[in-house]
This record gives structure tokens, sequence and C-alpha cells, in this order.
């Protein structure tokens, strides 16, 4: 397939979910060129829109320790916060284009719930839960591909993170596509066949 050479249908809602460093970015990279320009939100959940999320996510990625957060409970509700800052863009978006999410709810749990450190603090799951979907339930996703195959080590990607991850993919068996482990070029087309599978994307005409 050339460059510009998908449309996504508007009022999809694409999401890209999993573990650090298994190649998310590489592909929204792709897709990002495979679209013509501005017909296509894209959003990095954890950075939002605004000078205030953007902030937020520099807090959250500091270079020392001692920069980020030492409370799990802290770092998720900070994440929470950029999430309800750009849930009205997200909404219009989505409204009025197609939307396609780089992290959204799940990463919070995932990450949050899972990893452990959220259940540290005392707060239950349900409530946890309550308030993640409080935050997020206008947006209702299309698809959801689920990156579980790092290909470097990276410290966030803890057991927990990875188990809640497949309980989340059980949770929504109707939403979720696992990307297999393969090379660049091959996920590309897995993606891109899923999208035109799921009837939320044409190829471009002349593409
Ligand atoms: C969106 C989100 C990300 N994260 C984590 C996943 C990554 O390890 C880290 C930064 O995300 P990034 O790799 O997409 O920049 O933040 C959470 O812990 N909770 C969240 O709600």
């Amino acid at each position: 397939m050339s460059a510009a050479s998908i449309i996504i249908h508007p009022g999809a809602v694409i999401v890209f979910e999993g573990l650090d460093q298994t190649g998310k970015s590489t592909q929204l990279k792709r897709l990002q060129a495979a679209v013509p320009a501005n017909s296509t939100v894209f959003a990095h959940m954890p950075r939002g829109f605004t000078p205030f999320t953007k902030q937020l996510y520099t807090a959250l990625e500091g270079e020392a320790d001692t920069e980020r957060p030492r409370s799990g409970l802290a770092q998720q509700l900070a994440h929470l916060a950029c999430h309800a800052e750009s849930i009205c863009h997200l909404v219009e978006a989505a409204r009025t284009q197609s939307l396609i999410l780089d992290r959204w709810w799940w990463s919070t749990i995932a990450y949050g719930w899972y990893g452990g450190s959220v259940e540290q603090s005392g707060l239950s799951e349900s409530s946890f839960r309550d308030l993640v979907h409080t935050i997020w339930h206008p947006i209702v996703p299309s698809i959801v591909f689920v990156f579980l195959e790092p290909h470097y080590v990276d410290d966030n990607n803890t057991h927990g993170v990875k188990a809640g991850y497949r309980a989340l993919v059980d949770e929504h068996p109707d939403l979720a596509v696992i990307v297999p482990s393969a090379g660049e070029d091959a996920t590309y087309a897995l993606i891109a066949d899923a999208l035109l599978a799921h009837g939320l994307a044409s190829i471009a005409v002349g593409a």
C-alpha cells in the first residue's frame, strides 16, 4: 500500500494499547502517514492536547526518580486528570472526524490496578474503576489493538501489567485484537487488514 492510502471512516474510534516498547508508536506513525492530513485526530493520551496536560506528562516522565510522583495513586490520578481534561476534545473528534488513541483507560487499569500500586493506596478496585469509567464513558471504541510483546526490556512492563492486559482482553473479546509478534511490515499489514475487515477504513481511490 502506498503512502496516504487509507481513509478511516468518520466516527471510527481506534485504540492502540499495550506494554511499553512493543512498537505501538512505530505503527501509529505509519498509520498517520497513510491517512489524509487532518482527516483523523491522533491522540497520545499520556500527553493530551493542552499545556496543562503536556506539563503533567513531563512531570510523570521526569528524568530523575525524585521528579516523579512516589505514590502510584498520585501517578494514576495525574494520568486521569489528563484524560478528564481531554475528553471533550476526544468526543468532538469522534463526532466530526475519526479518532486514533495511543492509550486510553486500559493503560490506567493495567498499569495502575494490575500493576499493584493503586491497590497499595487502599482504594478499592470498584471505586477506581468507577472513577475511570466516569471519565471515559463518552468514548466508545470500535476496536482496540493490544501489543503485548516488548522488543526491549522496560521496567514498566511488570508481570502484573501484562496479566492485567490479558484480563482486559478477556473482559472485552468483541473489541480486542491481539497484535502478534511480527516484523514492522507484517504488523502494519495486519492492522490495515483488520481496519478494512471491520469496516472502519477503506482504501483511498487511486492508491
Ligand atoms: C495513559 C496511561 C499511561 N500509563 C503509563 C504507560 C507507560 O508506561 C507510561 C507512559 O506512556 P507512553 O509510553 O505512551 O508515553 O505511562 C499509566 O500508567 N496510566 C495511564 O493512564
